[in-house]
């Protein structure tokens, strides 16, 4: 039976990067994946679904080799065109949608598809998960990955990736935009002269050369703009909660409150988690300078929105900038009112607070390079098994296969990182030569790679269901 790259035009396989013409040549002869049905006499596997309900009964199943024409992907939230290209080039079969969904949407589209991209919109929860049978790996098209269940999505042998730094440059260039706007109050002034209202001030307006910046959360994005700003002249000040070498001049301090009282400008680019839920609120707030500014790039949780409307109207805090919220439109149109009702009408009459729609991260540059890191990552995966850069699993990848030689495969075995399964796994692979392993873990989780030679056609299905029936699988895939 033809497999899928073989059915890939050749002119697609001509003229394209090196890595296209690997997972061309090897993905020719890729088995698994899906739980189709077939009574194909030359098909022997397999690929068990992620399998909220447990292992598949083998006796219910006979699986079909896959195509990479099989393999269905669904891409929401615009994903930009340079990820889409590399997914259909491989004979994917993509669907891309602009928005994200309902959750209702979702488990209905989400039961079917062997690949997800996402961007911050789409909430991945255990809840929407357990519906995704086919599912084995998730592709978040953006550097945060709070919206998806990371534990969940291990446990239950889905692979997750993300761009880390495709977009900090953007975010930190967008950053030091909004400085200079705060300083100049210029966002004012420019929706008063749309309004037809002259009004040239220079009371409450600053350089910002020679102020301090106060940078929460050093990492990526952090650190980028803290060169940009130092290069403007401003002294950079940062907290973290790792000891980070400061970049230039800039300068680690030891709590978040020496941050905030040492700034006159404080940017947020902490992740989302527990600990920094609500990082700033009231307390936060009145340790902050006289007429000091506030910028959030990082989550809407991260801020909490009605303390800082207090603290704006009080003019302790000169102006704002909030490119996240926390409840975001899942479309672009006239959602935001209906999403954060609550205080959207008082944010949007505060002076001197420019409100993005969540757009640190949307320029041509940093989409179409997250597009390629992105859907680079999920073809390695779907192909090959490589976990390289997999932000929920141990990273695991052999060097180059030897797939499209006679008798060689690659099995890959998600399982339990539970005691004296390697052994078991080896005894199974013992008649045969593994020219090469590789076997890490991360939590309760654990993958193993392994490249075998002398294996017969014949004896690839009980291998696989030998894996399979051990208590610690979570998930085998084998790739011919
Ligand atoms: N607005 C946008 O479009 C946009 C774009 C990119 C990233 N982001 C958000 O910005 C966040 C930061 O991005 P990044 O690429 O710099 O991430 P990063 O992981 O490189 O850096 C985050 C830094 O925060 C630090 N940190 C974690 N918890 C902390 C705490 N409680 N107190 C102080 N420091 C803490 C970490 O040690 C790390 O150095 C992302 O998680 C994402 O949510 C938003
Ligand atoms: O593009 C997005 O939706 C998210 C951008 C940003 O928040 C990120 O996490 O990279």
């Amino acid at each position: 039976m033809p497999t899928g790259a073989r059915d890939i035009p050749h002119h697609k396989r001509n003229g394209s990067s090196s890595i296209d013409d690997t997972l061309h040549r090897t993905v020719s002869n890729s088995f698994d994946l899906v739980t189709n049905l077939s009574t194909s006499p030359t098909a022997t596997f397999h690929a068990s679904p992620p399998g909220v309900s447990g292992r598949p009964s083998a006796s219910a199943k006979q699986l079909k080799p896959f195509h990479t024409t099989d393999v269905k992907v669904l891409l929401l939230e615009n994903v930009n065109q340079t990820g889409q290209a590399i997914l259909k080039q491989q004979g994917y079969q993509v669907e891309a949608l602009k928005s994200s969904l309902p959750e209702d949407q979702l488990i209905a589209k989400i039961a079917d598809v062997h690949v997800i991209g996402i961007r911050s919109k789409t909430h991945l929860s255990a809840n929407v998960l357990k519906h995704a049978k086919n599912l084995i790996v998730i592709g978040c098209f953006c550097i945060g990955t709070n919206q998806v269940d990371l534990k969940y999505a291990a446990q239950n042998g889905i692979c997750v990736f993300n761009s880390p730094f495709s977009n900090s440059r953007s975010v930190a260039e967008l950053m030091i935009g909004e400085i200079i706007a705060l300083a100049r109050q210029f966002s004012d002034r420019s929706l008063e002269l749309h309004r037809g209202v002259w009004n040239k001030v220079s009371a409450g307006c600053w350089e910002v050369r020679g102020k301090t910046l106060g940078i929460v959360g050093y990492g990526h994005v952090g650190s980028q703009l803290s060169v940009l700003a130092e290069s403007m002249g401003m002294h950079v000040i940062y907290y973290d909660v790792n000891n980070l070498m400061g970049l230039g001049t800039a300068r680690q301090v030891p709590t978040l409150d020496d941050l905030l009282k040492g700034s006159d400008f404080v940017t947020l680019h902490v992740p989302e988690l527990p600990d920094t839920r609500n990082m700033i609120s009231t307390p936060q707030l009145a340790t902050m300078r006289n007429g000091a500014y506030l910028l959030n790039a990082s989550r809407g949780s991260v801020v909490d929105i009605p303390a800082l409307i207090t603290a704006m109207k009080s003019g302790k805090i000169a102006g704002a900038a909030l490119d996240v919220f926390p409840n975001e439109p899942g479309s672009n149109g006239d959602g935001f009112h209906n999403q954060l009702n609550d205080f959207t009408e008082e944010l949007r009459t505060l002076k001197n607070i420019i409100l993005t729609p969540h757009i640190g991260g949307s320029t041509e540059e940093a989409q179409s390079a997250i597009g390629v890191e992105v859907s680079t990552a999920l073809v390695n995966y779907v192909n090959f098994g490589s976990t390289l850069q997999a932000v929920n699993m141990p990273e695991v990848s052999l060097r180059s296969l030897t797939l499209d030689e006679p008798n060689h495969l690659r099995v890959i075995y998600i399982h339990k990182n539970v005691p004296g399964v390697l052994r078991r796994v080896n005894d199974i692979l013992s008649d045969h030569n593994v020219d090469k392993q590789m076997t890490d873990s991360r939590g309760d989780v654990a993958y193993l790679m392994a490249d075998i030679s002398d294996v017969n056609v014949s004896e690839i299905k009980s291998l696989y269901q030998s894996l399979e029936d051990l208590g610690s699988r979570i998930r085998t895939r084998v790739l011919y």
